[in-house]
């Protein structure tokens, strides 16, 4: 497991103090409204189909289809093949059928193959909002001896609002397959009842806590599957915890996967402690920007000029919907008090909520209830909302020190908007000479360019406001499927 002097500031913590907080003896399944949105978000993509041929505009008034994106061999959602031609089952080719998938992505073309057609481990890097859940769900799907109910492929997530996602994934994917799912993250668990579905999804605490309960029965697991791998191997928690689930698993025939959109090379290393002998699909450091997102910055002489700043975005922000990112909770707390007691309508959803409040506020966030959220570093990867056009880096991300950039961590976080080909936006703001050095060395780390705007010119508003339509269209036209 690598050092934690580098670890990342609120993800750990925010699982750990909601799996530390959970009381295992409050058995709450996952409630029936719940599962009854999440079929709703399912068949949502059914309407946008019909405009799946419609021209996108975007800023450049250049017409996108995904059908130009996906023949387009420099995009990362280019594919020469078919789901067809990948080996899946009739109801896996119907469940994609279900969500509008029409072509695989380029991870998904390359990754499929490499897993199913072997046991060998894999190590999947591709951009944010690619398409890696479907590689791997798609994956266990095909696995798993659907005429045996025992625990056959396990998935862990860093976050409860990403466990939670990926199983709607797997249960929208796997819908015309007689399988079982189980939800494992604090308060998901039934207690004492042995776990009998064949696909587990969980937080790495609560998966360990049911595996050493022995509630979570590992013998005839043959695929474990890490999302966000990178992050959940360099942190000192997380990293230990999926260590030790592995521990736990038969010592021969898992084959384990890997995926995320960053792969720093200090975790490279571990990642193939983790997965020896795996297969690796990597990107170069140019490939790993995302090229539908626009990128800006406003310059900000205080904080109160960064909070009025914030103020006058917000009527832009409420065009689509606009996630803004904040160090810490606090930070969160306290944004989300102003703003409300200015009118604004925000929610916030940071770690210090109990997993059924967590829940609400993603899904308020999730079906469109709510526009504006502020949070942490908790929802900044894998986190995957369609109708998100705005990323706002309220504090730019940064270390645990407080100082050093965490490249990675921004572009996860940017890379909540612009998914599978849309249009987007960030907009990050500097307001001292740190953050000044944070945002320069950001931009040369990824060699991107940072747009200046000053929010308060008509001129930038304008700018801005067309980028929220064009982001807005391209969520409405591009009429691809939603794993939401
Ligand atoms: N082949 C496909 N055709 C159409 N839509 C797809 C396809 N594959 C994935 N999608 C959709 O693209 C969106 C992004 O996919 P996903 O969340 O898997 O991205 P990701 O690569 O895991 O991103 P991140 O790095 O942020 O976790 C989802 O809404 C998903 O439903």
């Amino acid at each position: 497991m690598a050092e934690s002097s580098n670890s990342k500031t609120s993800w750990a913590d925010d699982v750990e103090e909601e799996e530390e907080a959970a009381n295992m003896s409050k058995q709450q399944q996952q409630q029936p409204q719940q599962q009854a949105e999440q079929a709703e978000q399912a068949a949502q993509p059914a309407a946008e189909e019909q405009k799946h041929e419609n021209l996108v505009k975007n800023e450049h008034d250049v017409n996108v289809t995904l059908a130009d994106l996906q023949a387009d061999p420099n995009s990362p959602l280019y594919s020469i093949k078919e789901f067809t031609d990948l080996g899946l089952k009739e109801e896996l080719l119907k469940g994609l059928a279900l969500m509008r998938f029409s072509r695989p992505s380029k991870i998904q073309e390359r990754a499929l193959p490499l897993i199913l057609n072997n046991d060998t481990n894999l190590i999947g890097q591709s951009q944010s909002g690619t398409g890696k859940t479907a590689a791997f769900v798609l994956s266990m799907l095909t696995k798993v001896d659907i005429t045996k109910s025992v625990p056959q492929a396990l998935c862990l997530a860093p976050s409860r609002e990403l466990a939670r996602q990926i199983l709607a994934v797997v249960d929208n994917m796997g819908s015309f397959l007689q399988i079982k799912t189980q939800f494992a993250v604090p308060l998901a668990i039934e207690r004492g009842k042995i776990i009998d579905a064949q696909i587990v999804v969980g937080t790495p605490g609560t998966v360990l806590d049911c595996i050493k309960r022995r509630i979570l029965p590992t013998k005839d697991l043959k695929m474990l599957c890490l999302d966000e791998a990178d992050n959940m191997l360099d942190q000192q928690g997380l990293g230990d915890q999926c260590f030790r689930v592995k521990g736990f698993l038969p010592k021969t025939g898992v084959q384990v996967l890997l995926f995320s959109a960053t792969f720093p090379q200090k975790v490279i290393e571990y990642a193939e402690k983790f997965a020896p002998g795996a297969n690796k699909l990597t990107l170069k450091q140019e490939e790993l920007t995302v090229e539908g997102i626009k990128q800006f910055y406003m310059d900000c002489s205080s904080d109160d000029e960064k909070y009025d700043a914030i103020l006058k975005l917000y009527e832009l922000m409420v065009i689509g919907q606009s996630v803004i990112f904040v160090r810490k909770r606090e930070n969160a707390n306290e944004l989300h008090r102003r703003m409300t007691e200015d009118g604004h309508a925000v929610s916030s959803l940071h770690g210090a909520f109990d997993g059924n409040q967590r829940d609400k506020i993603i899904d308020d966030f999730r079906f469109g209830r709510s526009k504006v959220l502020i949070t942490t570093n908790v929802i900044a990867r894998g986190i995957d909302i369609a109708s998100v056009s705005l990323v706002v880096n309220y504090d730019l991300p940064t270390l645990a020190d407080g100082r050093t950039p965490d490249f990675e961590t921004y572009l996860h976080r940017i890379g909540r908007t612009g998914r599978f080909g849309r249009v987007g936006a960030s907009f990050s703001f500097v307001q001292d000479q740190l953050s000044w050095q944070q945002m320069d060395a950001i931009q040369r780390h990824f060699n991107c360019q940072m747009t200046r705007i000053d929010i308060k010119s008509d001129l930038a508003r304008k700018q801005i406001k067309a980028i929220m339509k064009s982001s807005k269209a391209s969520e409405q036209f591009m009429g691809v499927g939603s794993g939401n």
